[in-house]
C-alpha cells in the first residue's frame, strides 16, 4: 500500500484539472436579470452549471481507475468525481460523474486480474482494470493518494484503507455524502433499476439513509428527463432527522426533492380537516411508562395498520359506490324521465372505477345536467319557470347521491351503525371521541389518506419515486396509501427490524409490507456491515440484542478497532457526579465534535439537562418537536435518538429499572448511535440485557 502526501503525477493532473475548471467558470458570464423568459431559462441553466463547477473547483474528483477496454491496446485513466467536467473541446471528459455507468467499476472492483464488465447504454462492456486509486483533495490541495490496486504489483491490498481513514474521522452535526467510499453492496442498491419496490433491511449504521439519498441522485441522473426531482419524496421519522440529513442532497447537486414526515404530508393532503394529537403524547404513552408486549400487540396502531383494515375501507367505498344512484327515476318535467338504470349505466361504464369516487359523482351530475339541457332543446322548451323548477329537482336528485369527506366516511366505520364491521369496542370508542373533537391519532392518518385519494384523487402530480426511511415503523396501511400516489410502484423502503421500537404501529416482518406488491417487482437486499461504530461498540450492541428473534443477521463491524466499552456502576447518590465526570472527561479529550447523553425517558433527560447546565455546560435538549439538530453536547431520550449519530455516547442509566428484558431494541438503538466511544452508567443493578462477561 503506498500512501503519499506528494505525488508528482497527481499534483500535475490536479493543477491541469483545476485550471480547466477555473477557465470554464470564468467563461460563464454575468447573471441575467431581465424579464425575457428564454433568457431567464438560459440563466438558470448557467447558474446550475456554475454551482456544479464551483463544487468541482474545490474537490474535482476522489478516485481514479485505469481502464483498458477489450478493444483498446492501452488503458485510459478515468477520474471520478461528484460531477462530470468536460475537457477543453468537450470530447473526452476530464472528470466522470460518479453516477455514470463506467464509474460503477470504481465501486464494484475489488482486485484481481479477471475481466470486468459494466452496463453501458449500448449494452455490456468488458475490459480490464490496471489501477484503482483513491485521491483525497480538500480545498484544491492534494491531501492523500492511496492505491488499492496496481495490476501486477503484489504489495497492494484491495482492503479499503481509504474507507477506514474516512470512518475514523470525527463527525459534525450533519450526515454527509459518501461518494468516494460507496461499498459494492451499497452501490448495488443505489444503481438498482427504477420501477421496483426495493426493500432494504440494514443493521444500524450500515448506511441505509445515506444510500437512499445517493440512490435518488443516481435515479435523477440515469433517468434524466423522465423523472423529476419535484416528483420525488423522502419520508423520514421527524423534522430533526430531516434537518440532520438535509446537507447530503445539495452536496450531491440535487435540489427540489420534498423531504417530510408521513404525518405532515398527510395533514397537508387532508387539507387540514383533522388535527393530529401531539406527537409528544403518543411518545409519552409508549415510552415514559412501562408497556407490556401484549399492550403493543393489541395496540390500535397494529389493528388499523393491517392490510385487512384496508379491506374494510374498500368495503365502505364499494358501499358508497353502490348507493350512489338513487333507486328512483329522475323526472324533471312530467314525461321527461331518466331511469335509474340509465343513470347507473353512465356512472358505471362512462367513468371508470379507477377515477376518484367523488369526481365520478361530480361528472355524473354534469352529465345529467347536459342531458336535461339537450332534452329542453329537442323539445323546444323555453318556459323559464319550468326550467328553474327542473334545475331544483336536479339539485335535489344529486343531493340524494351520497357525498363524503374522508373523515366523514371514516367515522361510519366506528359509529356502531354498520354491523358488518367488527371493530374492537375500545378502538371504536377512542376513535369516535377523537373524531368528534376534530382530532386523530397517528394510525388514523394512513386510512384517512387512503380514503381521501380514493374519493378525491391526489390533487398533486403522482410521485416518480418514494423513499421511506425507518420503514420498520410503517404499517402496511401506510404503504397502501402511498401506493395510490404512483402509477407504477417505484419505491426504496429502508429500515431495521432490530430497531423496531415503534412496533406497536409498525411491522415485525418485512413480508407484512412486501406482500402488498406483485412479487415480480419486489427486490430485497440486506446490509449487514456497520460503518458507523467501532468493532467494540458493535460487538457490545449485538450482545444486547442476542436472543431476540428478528430473523435478521447481527451487524458485522468494518474492521475498525477503538476503545473498550465502559460499564460503570454507581449508587443513586453518586450518579449525578459520575454523570458529570463522564461528560466532562469526554469533552475534555477535545477529539469528539459531538457527544450525546442518552436517557431512557424525556423526564430523565430534563433532569440530566439540569445537572449539566447547573455545572456550567451548554447542552441542547432534544424534544419530540425539535426542528433542528445542533450537534455539540446533546441530551436526548433514547427513542428520539434513532437515525442520529454521535462521536461519543453516554447511556445515562442502564440500570435494571430503566431497561427491562423487553427493551433490548431500545438499548440497541442507544448503543449504536456511537461512532468511537460508548460508556454506560447504571444506577443499582445493571440491566439484564448487558452480560458483562462478554465485554
Ligand atoms: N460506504 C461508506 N463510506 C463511508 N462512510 C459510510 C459508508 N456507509 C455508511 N457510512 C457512514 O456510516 C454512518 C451511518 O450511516 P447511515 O446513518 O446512513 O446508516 P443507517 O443504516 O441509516 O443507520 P441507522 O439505522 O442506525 O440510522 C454515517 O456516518 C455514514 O456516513
Amino acid at each position: 500500500m503506498s500512501v503519499q502526501s506528494i505525488h508528482p503525477e497527481e499534483e500535475q493532473r490536479l493543477t491541469h484539472t483545476l485550471q480547466e475548471i477555473d477557465r470554464q467558470l470564468g467563461g460563464i458570464g454575468p447573471r441575467y436579470l431581465g424579464d425575457d423568459y428564454t433568457e431567464q431559462v438560459l440563466d438558470a441553466q448557467r447558474e446550475e452549471r456554475r454551482q456544479r463547477l464551483e463544487v468541482s473547483a474545490k474537490e474535482p474528483y476522489f478516485g481514479r481507475i485505469d481502464y483498458k477496454h477489450e478493444k483498446d491496446s492501452d488503458a485510459k485513466p478515468l477520474y471520478i468525481g461528484k460531477a462530470g467536467v468536460g475537457d477543453n473541446e468537450g470530447v473526452d471528459p476530464l472528470v466522470i460523474d460518479w453516477r455514470a455507468p463506467i464509474a460503477s467499476l470504481f465501486y464494484s472492483f475489488s482486485g484481481g486480474e479477471s475481466p470486468v464488465t459494466y452496463e453501458s447504454p449500448d449494452g455490456e462492456e468488458t475490459g480490464e482494470i490496471m489501477l484503482k486509486r483513491n485521491i483525497l483533495v480538500r480545498q484544491r490541495e492534494l491531501v492523500r493518494v492511496v492505491d488499492s490496486y496496481v495490476r501486477g504489483a503484489d504489495n497492494v491490498s484491495a482492503a479499503d484503507e481509504f474507507l477506514l481513514y474516512r470512518l475514523g474521522e470525527s463527525k459534525d452535526n450533519k450526515l454527509r455524502d459518501i461518494v468516494s467510499t460507496i461499498q459494492e453492496e451499497q452501490d448495488n442498491i443505489i444503481r438498482a433499476e427504477r420501477n421496483k419496490a426495493l426493500f432494504i433491511q440494514g443493521v444500524a449504521g450500515s448506511g441505509k439513509t445515506t444510500v437512499a439519498l445517493h440512490r435518488l441522485a443516481y435515479l435523477l441522473y440515469r433517468y434524466a428527463g423522465r423523472i423529476a426531482a419535484n416528483r420525488m419524496i423522502i419520508f423520514a421519522p421527524n423534522t430533526m432527522f430531516l434537518d440532520y440529513i438535509s446537507g447530503v442532497l445539495p452536496e450531491l447537486g440535487v435540489g427540489d426533492i420534498a423531504q417530510t414526515t408521513f404525518a405532515d404530508w398527510s395533514i397537508e393532503l387532508l387539507e387540514r380537516e383533522v388535527k393530529l394529537v401531539s406527537a409528544a403524547d403518543t411518545l409519552e404513552h409508549w415510552f415514559e411508562e412501562k408497556r407490556t408486549q401484549a399492550e403493543r400487540d393489541e395496540a390500535p396502531g397494529r389493528w388499523k395498520g393491517r392490510a385487512a383494515f384496508r379491506e374494510m375501507l374498500d368495503a365502505k367505498l364499494k358501499d358508497v359506490e353502490h348507493r350512489m344512484v338513487p333507486d328512483t327515476p329522475f323526472e324533471p318535467h312530467p314525461g321527461f324521465k331518466l331511469s335509474p338504470t340509465k343513470i347507473r349505466e353512465w356512472f358505471e361504464t362512462d367513468y371508470g372505477d379507477d377515477e376518484p369516487l367523488m369526481k365520478r359523482r361530480e361528472r355524473l351530475a354534469s352529465r345529467m345536467k347536459r342531458w336535461l339541457e339537450s332534452e329542453w332543446k329537442d323539445r323546444r322548451l323555453t318556459d323559464k319557470a319550468a326550467k328553474s323548477k327542473a334545475n331544483t329537482k336536479l339539485n335535489a336528485y344529486v343531493k340524494k347521491m351520497p357525498s363524503y369527506t374522508a373523515p366523514q366516511l371514516y367515522r361510519t366505520l366506528f359509529d356502531g351503525k354498520d354491523v358488518q364491521f367488527d371493530v374492537p369496542k375500545a378502538i371504536a370508542k377512542r376513535t369516535m371521541q377523537q373524531l368528534k373533537a376534530g382530532f386523530v391519532d397517528p394510525e388514523d392518518l394512513a386510512p384517512l389518506v387512503y380514503l381521501h385519494i380514493r374519493l378525491y384523487g391526489l390533487g398533486t402530480p403522482m410521485f416518480d419515486h418514494i423513499v421511506i426511511d425507518e420503514a420498520q415503523d410503517y404499517s402496511p396501511m401506510q404503504l397502501e396509501a402511498l401506493a395510490l400516489c404512483q402509477r407504477v410502484p417505484s419505491l426504496t423502503v429502508l429500515g431495521d427490524l432490530q430497531q423496531g421500537i415503534h412496533d406497536y404501529a409498525g411491522v415485525r416482518r418485512w413480508s407484512e409490507q412486501m406482500d402488498l406488491f406483485d412479487s415480480s417487482i419486489v427486490g430485497y437486499y440486506e446490509l449487514d456491515r456497520s460503518y458507523r461504530s467501532t468493532m467494540e461498540i458493535i460487538e457490545f450492541a449485538n450482545h444486547v440484542l442476542a436472543g431476540m428473534d428478528g430473523g435478521v443477521k447481527p451487524a458485522t463491524p468494518v474492521f475498525r478497532s477503538g476503545e473498550a466499552v465502559d460499564v460503570i456502576p454507581c449508587e443513586d447518590a453518586s450518579w449525578e457526579s459520575q454523570l458529570l465526570a463522564s461528560v466532562k472527561a469526554m469533552l475534555e479529550m477535545g477529539v469528539y465534535q459531538s457527544v450525546a447523553v442518552i436517557g431512557r425517558t424525556a423526564r430523565e433527560c430534563e433532569a440530566i439537562y439540569n445537572v449539566l447546565t447547573d455545572a456550567g455546560l451548554t447542552p441542547s435538549l432534544v424534544q419530540s418537536k425539535q426542528p433542528a439538530y445542533k450537534g455539540g453536547l446533546t441530551v436526548v431520550p433514547v427513542y428520539l435518538s434513532k437515525g442520529l449519530e454521535f462521536d461519543a455516547v453516554l447511556i445515562a442509566d442502564a440500570g435494571e429499572e430503566a431497561y427491562l428484558e423487553g427493551d433490548a431494541k431500545l438499548l440497541y438503538v442507544g448503543c449504536t448511535r456511537a461512532l468511537h466511544k460508548l460508556q454506560l452508567l447504571h444506577r443499582g443493578a445493571l440491566t439484564p440485557l448487558v452480560k458483562l462477561e462478554v465485554n
